[in-house]
């Protein structure tokens, strides 16, 4: 896996909040590379910089210094039309609280999102992947948690995305519900080929990656290669 170029390559990224008199390192300068394909978990305790670092990836956010490359394009360079496009069509973002459209079913939340790329996958299919084909035209607010997340993977893999980016997918979940999810996220990576990033405060989720990525106060501590992940069925927490 190592040998492949990698999909997405951060050299030197960090990131400063400034507050009036306050200035936060949420990212000191960061290097890391991520494989097409691979399965990567981020932990780290709060406040470490796991969202930032994710945001940055996602081109929700920019870079203060350092530059991001995806597929070799130096994004940190990009215009805003170029990172919109990014956001778009080569990435899908799973939330911890789903941001669901509320008034949309769940179909029409999938089909939105389908909408925006030239390519997408059959809604029918991935209503059918994530287990929700006969809940399809309910609402989000008739729907258990598990579902709406469901509901919200749909929603990113629909598109086809090179880059599907969750930040605590499971963090309002129980834990079955959230085994499931993560199940559904590994099931993704593997029939797609998207290369899945999983940000999480728990370290149990780590089991389940290629390798891992530790974070401390604003800095990767340690990216570790798991010989053997873990199926998500057999990780407890
Ligand atoms: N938009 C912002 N404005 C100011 N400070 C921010 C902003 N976003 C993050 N920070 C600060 O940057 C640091 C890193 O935050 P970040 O959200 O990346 O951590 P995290 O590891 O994801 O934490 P959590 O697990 O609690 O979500 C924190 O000190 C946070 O308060």
């Amino acid at each position: 896996m190592m040998s492949k170029m990698p999909l997405l390559r951060l050299q030197q990224v960090s990131r400063r909040f400034v507050m009036g008199e306050v200035t936060v390192q949420a990212l000191k300068e960061t290097s890391l590379e991520i494989y097409p394909g691979e399965l990567l978990v981020i932990l780290g305790p709060s406040g470490s910089g796991k969202s930032t670092l994710l945001n940055i990836i996602g081109g929700m956010d920019a870079p203060s210094t350092g530059d991001l490359f995806f597929a070799g394009e130096n994004l940190s360079r990009a215009n805003e039309a170029r990172l919109t496009r990014y956001r778009r069509e080569q990435v899908g973002f799973v939330f911890q609280f789903y941001n669901l459209i509320s008034d949309l079913t769940a179909r029409e939340n999938v089909e939105l999102a389908a909408h925006l790329v030239t390519d997408p996958l059959p809604v029918d299919e991935v209503l059918r992947e994530v287990g929700l084909i006969n809940r399809q035209h309910h609402f989000p607010s008739q729907l258990s948690g598990g579902e709406q997340q469901r509901v919200a993977i749909a929603r990113a893999a629909v598109k086809k995305p090179q880059l599907l980016l969750c930040d605590e997918p499971t963090g309002a979940l129980d834990q079955q519900t959230g085994r499931r999810i993560l199940d559904l996220l590994s099931r993704i990576n593997r029939r797609y080929g998207s290369t899945v990033v999983i940000v999480t405060h728990n370290t149990v989720i780590g089991r389940l990656a290629q390798r891992t990525v530790r974070m401390g106060s604003g800095s990767i501590l340690e990216i570790a290669v798991n010989p053997s992940p873990l199926p998500p069925e057999r990780i407890d927490w």
